[in-house]
């Protein structure tokens, strides 16, 4: 245990945006104490010269990688790095005793031929990849509490699946007909030089992409909903780019079974479904969510409406990429790991306006 009894943690990418919120979340939380950063072209730069904002409470440096001396200081380590790299550190981390949550999507799948076929790579680490739990507290809790290895969900299936998730679990609509509309901000693409984020690409401009089936996201969206249905799921998933800087708003359609089925019907359903996840929050009839109020926060609102003239569900869903979409989430589930509060130490109240 680190100091004061708290479990030593580092991150391994402190100086991405997932990193730098996940310093932000973990040196307010209570059970924590961050003792090692990590990074590659920022490795030997003070923290606080990448984040002058966190100089205040963070007197860190951003550390080379070397996983004997991430291990012999952590208890647990975030790994927040590009796609393809986690796989190659988490084993030795895992064996050598550390619990590890992965930001990335190296250990979302729950087959690796999908994993390889969507990302490429290959594949070493069988056994320990299928110890993994899916990172979706609000769906996986029990398997998250147990396991020493987390795959986090990634930032739109995490919008996406809480949309969907109840009516897909009881039944309610004809699964093929869903279909997932989803925008997100900038800070989705990562803190790297890219041009489609360059200020003049993305501002006055809002756009979709990986149309048809073709973006990453849809087959971990669709793994989820067949465990959930028990039967394979196709959905179609369209992203968008949005000019702003934080959140993804989801908008699901779907065909209802029972045309009979009102929008206070379905709003019982979902109060019941996530009646045990304190960040899941229903709006009222006729309300419907905005990313502005997830804000800073790892909550995620949504409404719900049906129009009877096309006996579709509409439920919309609005979270935080960067928090519930993922170092909120991240922390989440360690929480769970640790038989912590599943709510310690993170924030519910959002940066509006
Ligand atoms: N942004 C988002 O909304 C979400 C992102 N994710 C996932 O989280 C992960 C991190 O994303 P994000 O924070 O946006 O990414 P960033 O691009 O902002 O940060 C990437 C981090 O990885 C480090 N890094 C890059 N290449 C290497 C390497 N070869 N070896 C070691 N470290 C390296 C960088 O270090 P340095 O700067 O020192 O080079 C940096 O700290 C990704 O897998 C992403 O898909 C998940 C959900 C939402
Ligand atoms: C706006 C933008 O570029 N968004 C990213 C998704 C965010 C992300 O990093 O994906 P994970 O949740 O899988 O980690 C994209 O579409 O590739």
């Amino acid at each position: 245990m680190g100091e004061l009894g708290r479990v030593p943690v580092g991150i391994v990418g402190a100086s991405g945006y997932g990193g730098v919120q996940l310093v932000r979340l973990l040196k307010e939380h209570p059970g924590v104490e961050l003792v090692y950063l990590g990074g590659e072209s920022s490795a030997g730069k003070p923290f606080s010269d990448l984040y002058p904002h966190l100089g205040h409470c963070v007197d860190l440096n951003i550390e080379p990688l070397d996983l004997d001396t991430i291990a012999s200081r952590c208890k647990v380590v975030f790994l927040s790095l590009p796609n393809g790299l986690a796989y190659q550190m988490a084993p030795a981390l895992v064996a050598k005793g550390c619990k590890v949550l992965d930001l990335s999507a190296d250990y979302r799948f729950f087959d690796l031929e999908t994993y390889q076929s969507w990302y490429g790579g290959d594949r070493a680490d069988r056994e320990i990849a299928a110890t993994a739990a899916y990172g979706l507290p609000e769906l996986y809790r029990d398997r998250i509490a147990e396991a020493s290895l987390i795959g986090c969900a990634g930032c739109y299936p995490t919008a996406s699946l809480l949309a969907l998730s109840p009516l897909l679990k009881q039944g309610l609509i004809l699964s093929e007909t869903a279909i997932i509309d989803a925008k997100s901000g900038t800070s989705g693409g990562g803190r790297q030089a890219k041009t489609n984020l360059l200020l003049a690409e993305a501002d006055n401009s809002l756009g979709p992409y990986g149309v048809g089936g073709r973006h990453r996201h849809t087959p971990e969206i669709e793994q989820v909903c067949s465990d959930l249905a028990g039967h394979e799921v196709r959905v179609q998933f369209t992203p968008h780019l949005i000019p702003m800087v934080r959140g993804i708003l989801a908008t699901v359609y779907a065909t209802l079974r029972d045309p009979g089925l009102v929008r206070e019907d379905l709003l019982t359903i979902y109060k019941a479904f996530y009646r045990s996840s304190p960040f899941v929050k229903m709006l009222p009839g006729g309300t419907y969510p905005q990313t502005k109020w997830a804000c800073g926060t790892n909550l995620c609102y949504i409404g719900i409406e049906v129009d009877p003239r096309t006996d579709r569900v509409i439920v919309m869903s609005a979270i935080d990429n960067l928090v519930k979409g993922q170092a909120g989430q991240a922390l989440q589930c360690l929480n769970l790991m640790m038989g912590w509060e599943e709510t310690l130490g993170l924030p519910t109240m959002g940066f509006y306006p």
